[in-house]
Order: C-alpha cells, then sequence, then structure tokens
C-alpha cells in the first residue's frame, strides 16, 4: 500500500502532540506561524513553549510554509484554535491537493458564525472528506507516555478506516465512529463545564458537588448535542464523558484553570492575559449560549458560566445560582 503523507497545522501543545504520535506511522511536516517554534522543532527536537518536558522524534520535520506542509500531504490535519481555523485554512486552500481529507483537532465554535470546524472546512473545502479526532486527550500527559483512547469521526466508513492506522500507536488507542456532529460538539461543549468545575473548585467545593456538576453538565451538553443531530450515544462515549471526566478533574485542564481562577474572584480578562495557552471553553460561550436559544435547549450551567466569562456576574453570584433552581424530576433540565 502507498505510504501517506501528513500535513499537521498549528505548532501549539495538541497539534505538536498528535504531529509525533503520527511521525510513528507515517512522515509528517508540521507548520507553525512562529519560525522559533519551527527551528527548535527541526534543531533541538523540542517545543518548549507548549510542551516543557517532551522530546519529539527526530523524523518530525517542521516548516514555517503552509505550501510545504500541504502540497504533497495525503491528509490534512488542522490544530489551531477555532477563531483562527478559518484564516488558515483559507491559505491551506491555495495549496492542497483535490479530495484530500482534512481532519479538525479543534475543540471550538466559530463566534460570529456558530459554525463547528468540520462545517466550516465543509464550506471552505468542499468535497473533501471531512472528520475530527476527540476524545479525553490532554496533550502533555500523552507526550509523558501515559496511555490515552481518542476518537477519529467521518461520515465514510472506509476513509476513517484508513485514517485510524495514521493517527493509532500502541499507548494511543484511535476508535471510529460516524457521528461527526455529536463527536465534534462533545468536545466543544465539556469545556464550558470544566469551567464550571473549576469556579466550584477555586472556591473550596468538594468531591460530591463536582460530581453533581459533571453529571448534570453532561446531561444538558446531551440535549444541546442532540438536537442539533449528534446521536445520544455517542455523549456516553470517549468524546462526550470520556473527555468531561478527563477535563472536569485534570490539573492540566486550561478551561479549568480558567474556573478555578474565576472561582478564587479574578478577572477573566486578567486570567487570559496569563495564559500562553488558549482555553476555547471561555471563547465559546457566547455561540453555545445562542445555540441553545436557536435549539431551545436549557442550560442552566452553561448559562450561568456565560454570565461569569462575560463579565455579567461573578463565580461567587454564579454558584449562588446554580445551587438555588429547584430540582425537579432528574430526566428533566435544572
Ligand atoms: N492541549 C490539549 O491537551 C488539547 C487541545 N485540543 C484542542 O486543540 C486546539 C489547539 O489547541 P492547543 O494546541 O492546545 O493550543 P495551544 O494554546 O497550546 O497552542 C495554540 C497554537 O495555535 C497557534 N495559533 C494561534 N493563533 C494562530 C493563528 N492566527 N494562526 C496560526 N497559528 C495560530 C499558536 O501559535 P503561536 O505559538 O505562534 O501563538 C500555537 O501554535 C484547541 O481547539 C484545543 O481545544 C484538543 C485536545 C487536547
Ligand atoms: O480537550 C482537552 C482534553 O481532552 C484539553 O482540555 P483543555 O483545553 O481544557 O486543556
Amino acid at each position: 500500500m502507498k505510504q501517506l503523507k501528513a500535513g499537521l497545522l498549528g505548532g501549539g501543545s495538541w497539534g505538536t502532540t498528535v504531529a509525533a504520535l503520527m511521525c510513528r506511522n507515517v512522515p509528517v511536516t508540521l507548520w507553525a506561524r512562529n519560525a522559533d517554534t519551527v527551528a527548535e522543532i527541526n534543531t533541538n527536537h523540542s517545543n518548549t513553549t507548549y510542551l516543557p518536558d517532551a522530546m519529539l522524534p527526530e523524523s518530525l520535520v517542521a516548516s514555517t510554509s503552509i505550501e510545504e506542509t500541504v502540497a504533497d500531504a495525503d491528509v490534512v490535519v488542522m490544530g489551531i484554535p477555532s477563531q483562527s481555523f478559518r484564516e488558515v485554512l483559507l491559505e491551506v486552500k491555495q495549496h492542497i491537493r483535490a479530495w484530500v481529507p482534512v481532519i479538525s483537532l479543534t475543540k471550538g465554535l466559530e463566534l460570529d458564525t456558530r459554525m463547528r470546524m468540520t462545517e466550516i472546512i465543509n464550506e471552505v473545502l468542499p468535497g473533501h472528506p471531512v472528520g475530527v479526532l476527540t476524545g479525553p486527550n490532554l496533550a502533555r500527559e500523552i507526550m509523558a507516555g501515559q496511555a490515552a483512547a481518542s476518537v477519529i469521526a467521518m461520515e465514510d466508513e472506509i476513509i476513517v478506516k484508513e485514517l485510524q492506522n495514521v493517527f493509532k500507536s500502541g499507548l494511543f488507542r484511535v476508535y471510529t465512529n460516524t457521528d461527526v456532529i455529536g463527536c465534534e460538539l462533545g468536545g466543544v461543549l465539556k469545556n464550558i463545564i470544566a469551567i464550571a468545575v473549576g469556579m466550584g473548585d477555586g472556591q473550596g467545593a468538594g468531591d460530591n458537588t463536582r460530581a453533581a456538576l459533571i453529571t448534570r453538565g453532561l446531561a444538558e451538553v446531551t440535549r444541546l448535542g442532540v438536537a442539533m443531530g449528534g446521536k445520544p450515544e455517542t455523549f456516553a462515549g470517549l468524546a462526550g464523558m470520556g473527555d468531561m471526566i478527563a477535563t472536569c478533574t485534570s490539573p492540566q485542564s486550561r478551561n479549568r484553570h480558567v474556573g478555578i481562577e474565576l472561582g478564587k474572584g479574578r478577572a477573566m480578562q486578567e486570567i487570559i492575559d496569563d495564559m500562553v495557552m488558549v482555553a476555547e471553553g471561555a471563547k465559546s460561550a457566547p455561540a453555545v449560549m445562542a445555540l441553545a436559544e436557536e435549539y431551545g435547549v436549557e442550560m442552566p450551567i452553561a448559562s450561568d458560566v456565560y454570565r461569569v466569562v462575560s463579565g455579567q456576574t461573578n463565580a461567587r453570584g454564579a454558584y449562588r445560582g446554580l445551587l438555588r433552581v429547584t430540582a425537579g424530576a432528574e430526566s428533566e433540565p435544572g
């Protein structure tokens, strides 16, 4: 069988990690906009800004040229944060070959359009097979050699199996799924619940409270995800519950970190200014609330997170709100 070549866009923590994983199976060129990052990967086989303790495979080649990265690629992978995803994809469009599959690693929504990243790919690159790799996958843990499982979701059952072999390795187990909408939304929506959990943790909440927030959070994420076309069972799998647990409990999660700092009473802008990395949940929250309204879905936890990240209330006020709601049947919102 022909050896596939991969081009991956995005030299942050997850883009670099996935490039390192793929290197075990196929030749990979990694594009980063920062020339220092590219030089460091090619010379020292490290990316200390985003993965301070990791050694990268010597076979991983980095480039500052999008053309060089995608022109002969048989699969293109996008590890660009959601608010910059389209602008980079438009450059990819200038050089990508026809029908090459494009896989998103990104867990956010475009703010202006509320679109998922696979919808943006479909719009910018019509005809290209589209997919998403998602699941409980904290980058630093994977680079440290810990075992993890993930999901690659594509509508085409043949291409998804071929690409499964490009991403998987001994300690990185990759399952296939054909529910692109559900898998993608699982990754996007859990970020907001992780902020809520962090807000509780930052105020000294207990384990029972965290478990309640995760469980009720998963219920509201599932309601919106299913209303938007995802399958209910997807939200009980790796892309749903799996990612929810990892992100809501890990000290490595950037979204949970934002919540913790909000819980301590810090201002949103100050928290973001102190972070090198992206926290997608804070950016996507307004788009998620707009979608909840459009689809007529109640999301009390996400709604409180939105009010805090948009400065309408503080974490302490929101937390009281979460406890104030009168409980009905467990199958109901609230
Ligand atoms: N980290 C993780 O554990 C996981 C992350 N994800 C998702 O992956 C996506 C990428 O996140 P991650 O790698 O962690 O992010 P990081 O914050 O670690 O890195 C962001 C990367 O994006 C680059 N970037 C930012 N803006 C632009 C732009 N306008 N044009 C080109 N490049 C840009 C940055 O470049 P520069 O250095 O030049 O600023 C940097 O390389 C997110 O949607 C995240 O939710 C998914 C699973 C796990
Ligand atoms: O998506 C992730 C783990 O699966 C990473 O979460 P954070 O962006 O909160 O770090």
